[in-house]
């Protein structure tokens, strides 16, 4: 019973160390065609001459030793002094040859190194982006696998491909390891070779052993590491630069930082002290004993006269540079400890990727959406709720978007308007209902063809660091480069005189990050991202989103907007999302938003004369702008931009 209890132990203890430390070392074993057969061969055979080189270095000085005493002898004429410059020459050359390898090992290293992480990285890219919705990309446990597999490339420390190339650093060390312990076995008795061998692998096992524990409890602490990583962030970047200084939170954040770093630090050094100091003392008894009894036994071989001063020489030197080998080595143990964590990172990434999450979208679909929807968009029943979401954001929604139509949607903050949006555009999959495309079942249809069809500006839209034409031609990149079909969505979305004005005109960067970039106001890139759905409508889309399209411009610009409005949307599916009610009221219909469902649908009139939800919000609205702020004060803010003849 005790035997088959300790057998399990044993067997579990196994297990987790194959899991944790045998794995990962075939993974990145893996890795190695990535950097060319030519290449990791050439390492290989450097990294084999580098761990004989110290090796024959000890052979001929000790034969060097040996023959002093004929030399002396002899005479600078002598044949044995011949033999003791040959060895002499040897020796030196032995260490030359040292000194070259050791520098090409680094450059060979690098080149392993730079071509491994040059595919790990587009690999990290292309699974990334292989996802065909977002669903994957927000859940907790994916995310930390693609951070555990991207941070270390960020840094360019302890990545995939200084992993490769430690580990195959890792053959010099060995080779000389063992070569010095065949040398000890043969020259004094194979049990001190065997036993020298053994002290070192110990030794190394406490080392590197160490390290595997070391990095455990480094994960187990990188939330509160992550933590600093962040609040330093925040200190050094240009994002929240003002908002520290207008709040006054330079001394809050360097506090924050420091006792966060701390938090991760101190753990980790009591971790330390356990995982090194102490059984470091058993280490080094065990090597001291070791080196202590092969040098007795050595010593009493050569009191009884059957050693040579070589041989005498070769098995002491032998033995303390292979003892030496169990120290930690630098070229390899932490790359290869943290780029594998790297390798596993992205496997458990990719493996994440491809098991199916709630909201998931699938891409098998093939069906061509070109020139789609003739009749209308209709959501049917539709229901969604975010992975881990407490409640559904949609439940049981029915709305149909009639083609060619601009359909406006209102509702509070978190009715769903957005989410609404995510899944017309296939950023997840509705967890109830179907989405139909002139009756027919979006899924039928292959993404990227159905995408093409929809052109969207997020309330949340992006801002590319890349020339003010790009940023707008990106709305169709499936386009060959069109600059006047780029001008023309720039012209309608009222922002081609602010382009044109810029340094290099078009082709100015859209940051300051770059030499002659420019950087511009809120509103002036919600134009050019307005441009942007505009060229993509002009690139054949059907369907325009708008969600929150003026919400940085002043009161001018949107109203010119929207007097351009009807033009702009001729004839094209548009779907409005916006809390201004003076831009809401030129959609040919409205529909109101509530608990997941439409509450009212109508046009701005018939809602207004209904009394219901959109009547009272409209209203709320245009007191706020109606009311002065004070008694007797102007208007805080200028009346709506619209008549207001349906204002009550
Ligand atoms: N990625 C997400 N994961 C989990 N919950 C989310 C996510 N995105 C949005 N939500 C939640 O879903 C609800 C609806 O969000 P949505 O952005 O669709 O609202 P909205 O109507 O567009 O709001 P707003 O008017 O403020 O823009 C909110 O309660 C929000 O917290």
């Amino acid at each position: 019973m005790a035997g088959d209890e300790r057998r399990a132990g044993i067997r579990e203890r196994w297990d987790a160390y194959r899991a944790e430390a045998v794995a990962p070392r075939l993974l990145i074993v893996r890795q190695l065609p990535h950097a060319g057969a030519g290449l990791a061969a050439a390492l290989l055979a450097v990294n084999v001459l580098l761990g004989l080189m110290p090796v024959l270095f000890v052979v001929e000085t000790s034969v060097l030793i040996g023959r002093v005493p004929d030399a002396v002898r002899g005479g600078t004429d002598s044949a044995a002094w011949h033999a003791l410059v040959t060895a002499f020459l040897v020796a030196s050359a032995a260490f030359a040859g040292q000194q070259v390898l050791a520098p090409l090992q680094a450059a060979l290293g690098e080149r392993v190194q730079r071509r491994v992480d040059g595919y790990f990285t587009r690999r990290l890219m292309a699974s990334s982006l292989a996802a065909v919705g977002i669903a994957p990309l927000e859940d907790q446990r994916t995310l930390d696998a693609l951070r555990e597999a991207s941070r270390r490339l960020e840094t360019s420390w302890h990545t995939p491909g200084h992993a490769t190339a430690g580990l195959l650093a890792l053959v010099a060390r060995y080779t000389r390891l063992l070569a010095l312990a065949v040398l000890v076995g043969a020259v004094t008795a194979p049990a001190a070779g065997a036993a020298i061998l053994g002290a070192a692998l110990v030794f190394r096992y406490g080392q590197r052993g160490g390290q595997r524990k070391y990095a455990r409890v480094f994960k187990e602490h990188l939330p509160a590491e992550r933590e600093a990583a962040y609040f330093r962030d925040v200190a050094t970047g240009v994002d929240a630069a003002k908002e520290i200084r207008v709040f006054g939170l330079v001394g809050w954040l360097s506090d924050r930082y420091r006792s966060s770093h701390l938090d991760s630090l101190y753990p980790m050094w009591r971790a330390r002290r356990r995982i090194y100091l102490k059984p470091y003392f058993g280490y080094t008894a065990l090597g001291l004993l070791t080196a202590g009894a092969v040098t007795a036994w050595t010593a009493r071989g050569a009191a009884a006269g059957t050693f040579s001063l070589t041989a005498l020489a070769l098995a002491l030197q032998a033995a303390v540079a292979a003892l030496l080998l169990g120290e930690h080595y630098p070229e390899s143990d932490a790359n290869t400890q943290f780029g594998m964590d790297a390798v596993r990172g992205l496997a458990d990434f990719e493996s994440r990727l491809a098991e199916r999450l709630p909201g998931d979208v699938t891409a098998d679909a093939t069906g061509d959406a070109r020139g789609l929807p003739r009749e209308g968009v209709r959501f049917r029943d539709v229901s969604f709720r975010y992975a881990g979401g407490r409640r559904p954001v949609l439940d049981g929604l029915d709305l149909v978007l009639r083609a060619g139509e601009c359909t406006a949607i209102v509702g509070l903050n978190g009715a769903g308007k957005t989410t609404l949006v995510k899944l017309l555009a296939r950023m997840y999959e509705p967890t109830g209902g179907t989405v139909l495309v002139d009756g027919q079942d979006v899924r039928t249809f292959a993404v990227d063809s159905w995408r093409r069809q929809i052109a969207v500006i997020f309330q949340d839209f992006n801002r590319y660091e890349l020339s003010a034409a790009d940023n707008i031609a990106l709305g169709a990149v499936e386009r060959p480069p069109d600059a006047a079909a780029v001008r023309s969505a720039a012209q309608k979305a009222g922002v081609a005189g602010a382009l044109e004005r810029l340094p290099r005109g078009y082709d100015t960067p859209l940051s300051r990050q770059y030499e002659g970039g420019a950087q511009l106001s809120g509103g002036q890139w919600q134009r050019v991202a307005i441009a942007r759905a505009l060229y993509a409508l002009d690139a054949g889309a059907r369907v325009l989103v708008l969600d929150e399209p003026t919400a940085a411009l002043d009161v001018r610009a949107e109203r010119e907007f929207f007097s351009r409005f009807v033009e702009l949307t001729r004839g094209v599916t548009t779907l409005l999302i916006s809390h201004r009610f003076s831009s809401v009221r030129h959609a040919d219909r409205i529909v109101v938003l509530e608990d997941g469902r439409v509450a009212e649908d109508g046009t701005h009139g018939e809602l207004l004369a209904r009394g219901g939800r959109y009547a009272e919000l409209f209203r709320l609205q245009a007191e706020r702008f109606a009311e002065p702020e004070r008694p007797g004060a102007a208007p805080a803010v200028p009346a709506p931009a619209e008549p207001t003849e349906d204002t009550p």
